[in-house]
């Protein structure tokens, strides 16, 4: 298992992990692939580490150094288990994740040569979001390394007010949920320009005009929601980007080293001060233990006590006058004085 991670003195030497998700069709892997060819031409001596976790990806487009595809054979699990895709695909992750302390010991072994470690998630992304395989992940993944989210967003198919508040709802819940530092990349930017999407971040009132420019049976939903998602905006970093392109590379490296200053300064001693609270509550149930195996021990001792008094009453007998009080002998050698 890696060596988890310390303040700033060896934080210097760990690679930031880059865990990519998104909803299905968002550009995840188009994403991956760009961002894995412009960290290697930005520093051919430190190209990135890359993971695929989807087992159902038919064709990767970019060199993956572990690969979920290697360990579990995806369709294999379907007819196994009989299972339907997505059963699948979760069941396949369960099984993967099991393993997940030899991926780590491989991380930190390649750790001294590579700045980035990028996770691809499966393509549906509840399969890695709400999944007990993927919370484990994603915690042992960050209380061993630097970790950063980076939740990709087709912002093309977010031009609607409605759809832009789905996706954005998603992203906090996942936000809150893992209490990472977070980084929104608003992919395919080359489309569609990503500027609005910010301004509806930035600025509620012309959210609602939007909304209200649309007649939707969702959108008194919309409305009440984005007060909501008011707080979640506030310390949100959002970057126009695409895959196909390239364009955003600039703002998403910077993004990604505040994202990762983060994790040190608030997530991790967040995690320490949980961490340190287990292990009090650890110790009392302890003491408590303790406390209740002393209690009966002394429960048990005065019943034994109990018991050994009564059989210490019984050997000795009763009390009854002895054969020698005998007025008459009590008399005997004594003088009487008429
Ligand atoms: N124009 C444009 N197209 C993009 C961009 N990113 C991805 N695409 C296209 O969007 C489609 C989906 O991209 P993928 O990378 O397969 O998306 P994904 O999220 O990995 O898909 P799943 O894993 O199936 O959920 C593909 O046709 C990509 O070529 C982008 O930045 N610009």
């Amino acid at each position: 298992m890696a060596e988890k991670v310390s303040e700033a003195g060896d934080s210097a030497v760990k690679p930031t992990a880059l865990l990519v998700m998104g909803m299905a069709g968002s550009g995840k892997t188009t994403f991956v692939q760009r961002l894995t060819a412009e960290l290697q031409m930005a520093n051919i001596e430190r190209p990135p580490y890359v993971l695929n976790l989807d087992p159902a990806v038919a064709d990767l487009q970019y060199p993956a150094n572990i690969d979920i595809r290697d360990t579990v054979n995806y369709k294999e699990v379907m007819t196994q288990y009989g299972l339907g895709p997505n059963g699948a695909i979760m069941t396949s992750l369960n099984l993967f994740s099991t393993k997940f302390d030899q991926v780590l010991s491989l991380i930190e072994k390649r750790s001294p040569d590579h700045d980035h470690v990028i996770f691809d998630t499966p393509g549906q992304i509840e399969v890695f979001t709400w999944s007990a395989s993927g919370s484990i992940i994603t915690e042992t993944l960050a209380s061993t390394i630097p970790t950063v989210i980076l939740y990709v967003m087709d912002v093309a198919k977010c031009t609607s007010p409605v759809t832009f508040m789905s996706n954005m709802m998603y992203a906090c819940s996942i936000l809150y949920k893992t209490e990472l530092p977070f980084v929104i990349v608003l992919n395919k930017s080359d489309i569609v320009n990503h500027a609005f999407a910010i301004e509806w971040m930035r600025d509620y009132e012309t959210f609602i005009d939007a909304v209200n420019q649309e007649e939707s049976y969702i959108s008194n939903l919309s409305r009440s929601l984005s007060l909501v998602l008011d707080d979640f905006y506030c310390d949100l970093r959002a970057v126009g980007f695409s895959s196909v392109t390239g364009m955003g590379m600039t703002d998403l490296m910077e993004k990604i080293t505040d994202a990762r200053k983060e994790y040190f300064e608030e997530f991790l001693p967040e995690l320490e001060r949980k961490r340190e609270k287990a292990r009090q509550r650890e110790e009392q149930r302890k003491a408590e233990d303790l406390q209740r195996l002393k209690d009966d021990l002394v429960r048990n001792s005065i019943g034994l006590a109990l018991q050994l008094n009564s059989k210490l009453k019984s050997s000795v007998k009763e009390i009854k006058p002895s054969a020698r009080d005998d007025p008459a002998k009590r008399a005997f050698g004594v003088q009487r004085s008429e």
